[in-house]
């Protein structure tokens, strides 16, 4: 008889509740073919891979057991969260992840009812569920109704404060709340820190542990069939560390480790918390980031972010680089200063390839700080450091160091602190979206009393910038630059120590100037080529310093034309708007100025190529030419005037 063709399962699933048709042995098979799916979807779209790859088995078990969206599964980060959106009524969509118009590559409320809270910056998801696990017991209403609420939280996420936060308010409050500790000994880099170290002995000591007395608590939790089959519980029990555990400290059941990837051990264990769960819960699973692909399991960071690949030979497609990237010339820049100065040292939030720290960190390790996701602790640490004496540079992504922003206020601003700030992502990112634009950085420091603000408007000028942070002493400063390439200009042999508060002309015109702020000054120089072809020319300048403002600069240039237009990679409140303080405060406007500023519009921008989103943002050079135009009164060829 020939074989009848193989429908495979994943086939039969357009939402969780088909789950619940299958045997565990299908699930199984299921998980195996959400593996082949996840990997096959990443290849086509990049993405965050190595994280969904851990959570399959997971992500099945979950779906199976719960009943979800009225059970709200909270992803922390959600990078981990594709197998999730496969099976939750996203699979005709998975292969636009990351895309413009598709799918988020976190969770997002307004995608689907399977995503109950928006991630994307980490350690947030134990007070999210703590939240629904509080609203559930006091009759909050939701359209899918409220229930089990789980977190799902990685070892590299658990390193933050605010997740012990939770956890202290969690144990506290005594409300039925499960936490899911997906422990695969990974943050981005190999994770850093003594709860690391501590998760390790968890379940390194856990084999020790015989089935006694210790045992007992965990009984009450554990499946019927374990509690039935002596051999199989005895199996159970020996691997687990139950009782003492930090998080029972803390107030929570702690059950685990079990293996993560084994549905025959979570199965049965979520059934039973399910089933039995009364306070809050800590089951922790052991999984292995990248798991079932070997390029990603092979790779050092765990296929955590790749390119779009060839699934056979895991061979990332990227596209050639025409100029280094701005972290990476971060990186050489500081190694350069740390030679000639052995005050120097560098703090990195668990990025330190991200920040380029990576590099210093090879050559000088002990002045090299991985803090884990931890930018509030990093930042009150740096200004320790600098009261201690020495040059810290924090390095931290833009939209990450918003989590340590009373930290800059209270532990560095107000002390006057020479706390160096590299503020790498600045501006739009790009596929990851809105969670990672790095949109305020400019706006919450320059409205600092005595924090100096710079941003690069190439690759050189980020270097010249390193030098000017590592000679300043006298109080904080920042400079900002963005994600990707640099433009390609030559590169100074050493940085130079820039004078601060003065910004530089790039070309002398008429009637109208346009002041730029950052790494803009590129679309503006297109912009004045296309202007140039309709007989105007602007004067262009590059302000460097958005605090302090270049006062003399910035006031001839609205002296000397009809019209002044600021650009920069920021939202409303930053750059321009000190600006149009200053040209406000000095009365220029009486003399009837034309001001314009070029800023990121008040809405969130969604996720696209970077220069799609500055589109949108309406900041690429046709946009400058047309705002030059609109403000002299010029139209453009075509176009009536209004
Ligand atoms: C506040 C914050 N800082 C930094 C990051 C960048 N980041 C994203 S995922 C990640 C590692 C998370 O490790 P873990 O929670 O263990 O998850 P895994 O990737 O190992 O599954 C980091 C550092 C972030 N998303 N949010
Ligand atoms: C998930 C996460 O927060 C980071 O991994 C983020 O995707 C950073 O990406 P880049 O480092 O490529 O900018
Ligand atoms: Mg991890």
């Amino acid at each position: 008889m020939p074989d009848r063709p193989h429908t495979p399962l994943l086939d039969q699933v357009t939402r969780p509740a088909d789950l619940k048709r299958f045997s565990d042995a299908q699930l199984t098979q299921l998980a195996s073919e959400l593996r082949a799916e996840t990997v096959s979807a990443v290849s086509v779209t990049g993405g965050h891979l190595g994280a969904g790859l851990g959570v399959v088995e997971l992500t099945v078990a979950l779906h199976a057991v719960f009943d979800t969206p009225r059970d709200k599964v909270i992803w922390d980060v959600g990078h981990q969260c594709y197998p999730h959106k496969i099976l939750t009524e996203r699979r005709d969509r998975i292969r636009t992840l990351r895309a413009k118009d598709g799918l988020s590559g976190f969770t997002k409320r307004s995608e689907s009812p399977y995503d109950p809270f928006g991630a994307a910056h980490s350690s947030t998801s134990i007070s999210a569920a703590l939240g629904f696990a509080v609203a559930r017991d006091l009759g909050g209403v939701t359209p899918e109704g409220l229930g089990d609420a789980i977190a799902v939280i990685g070892d590299g996420s658990m390193s933050a404060g605010m997740a012990f936060e939770a956890m202290n308010n969690a144990g506290h409050l005594k409300k039925r709340l499960i936490v899911i500790l997906n422990d695969n000994e990974m943050s981005i880099a190999p994770p850093t820190g003594a709860l690391s170290t501590y998760l390790s002995r968890l379940y390194t000591e856990a084999p020790f542990h015989e089935l006694k007395a210790a045992a007992k608590g965990a009984v009450s939790l554990l499946p019927e069939p374990f509690r039935e089959g002596a051999k199989r519980a005895k199996e159970m029990l020996k691997g687990m560390a139950v009782g003492g555990t930090l998080f029972e400290e803390l107030g929570f059941s702690y059950i685990g480790p079990i293996d993560g990837h084994d549905l025959s051990q979570l199965l049965p264990v979520l059934r039973t918390i399910k089933a039995r769960a009364t306070g809050p819960i800590l089951l922790h699973v052991l999984t292995k980031k990248g798991k079932g692909y070997a390029p990603a399991e092979r790779a050092r960071d765990r296929g955590h972010a790749t390119a779009k690949f060839d699934v056979v030979t895991g061979k990332q497609h990227k596209a050639p680089s025409n100029a280094p990237s701005y972290t990476s010339v971060f990186g050489k820049a500081l190694v350069d200063q740390a030679a000639r100065d052995d005050k120097i040292v560098a703090v990195t939030a668990a990025m330190p390839d991200g920040t380029g720290l990576n590099l210093f960190a090879e050559r000088y390790p002990s002045r090299c700080f991985d803090v884990g996701i931890a930018e509030q602790h990093g930042v009150t640490f740096s200004a320790a450091l600098a009261a201690g004496g020495m040059k810290p540079f924090c390095a931290m992504y833009s939209t990450f160091l918003q989590r340590g922003y009373d930290q800059v206020v209270h532990d560095v601003a107000i002390q006057r602190l020479p706390v160096r700030f590299a503020i790498d992502r600045a501006g739009l990112v790009g596929a990851d979206g809105a969670t990672h634009a790095g949109s305020f950085d400019i706006a919450y420091m320059a409205n600092l009393p005595g924090m100096v603000v710079m941003a690069a408007a190439d690759e050189a000028e980020l270097v010249h910038m390193v030098a000017t942070a590592a000679a300043h002493d006298d109080g904080p400063i920042a400079f900002r630059y963005p994600r990707g390439e640099g433009v390609g200009v030559e590169m100074p042999e050493q940085g130079e120590v820039l004078e601060i508060g003065k910004g530089r002309m790039i070309q002398q015109g008429a009637r109208v100037a346009i002041l730029s702020f950052g790494t803009r000054l590129a679309e503006v120089q297109k912009a004045a080529e296309a202007l140039a072809a309709k007989g105007i020319t602007p004067t262009i300048a590059d302000a460097r310093f958005a605090k302090p403002l270049d006062r003399d600069l910035i006031l001839q240039l609205a002296h000397d034309h009809e019209a002044l237009i600021t650009i920069e990679e920021g939202a409303v409140g930053g750059f321009g708007s000190h600006v149009a303080q200053l040209l406000s405060d000095e009365g220029v406007f009486d003399h009837g100025l034309k001001f314009r500023s070029m800023v990121l519009p008040d809405t969130f921008i969604d996720q696209s190529s970077p220069e799609d989103m500055y589109t949108t943002a309406a900041m690429n050079a046709p946009q400058i030419e047309a705002k030059v135009l609109e403000v002299l009164g010029v139209a453009k060829i075509g176009e009536k005037r209004a």
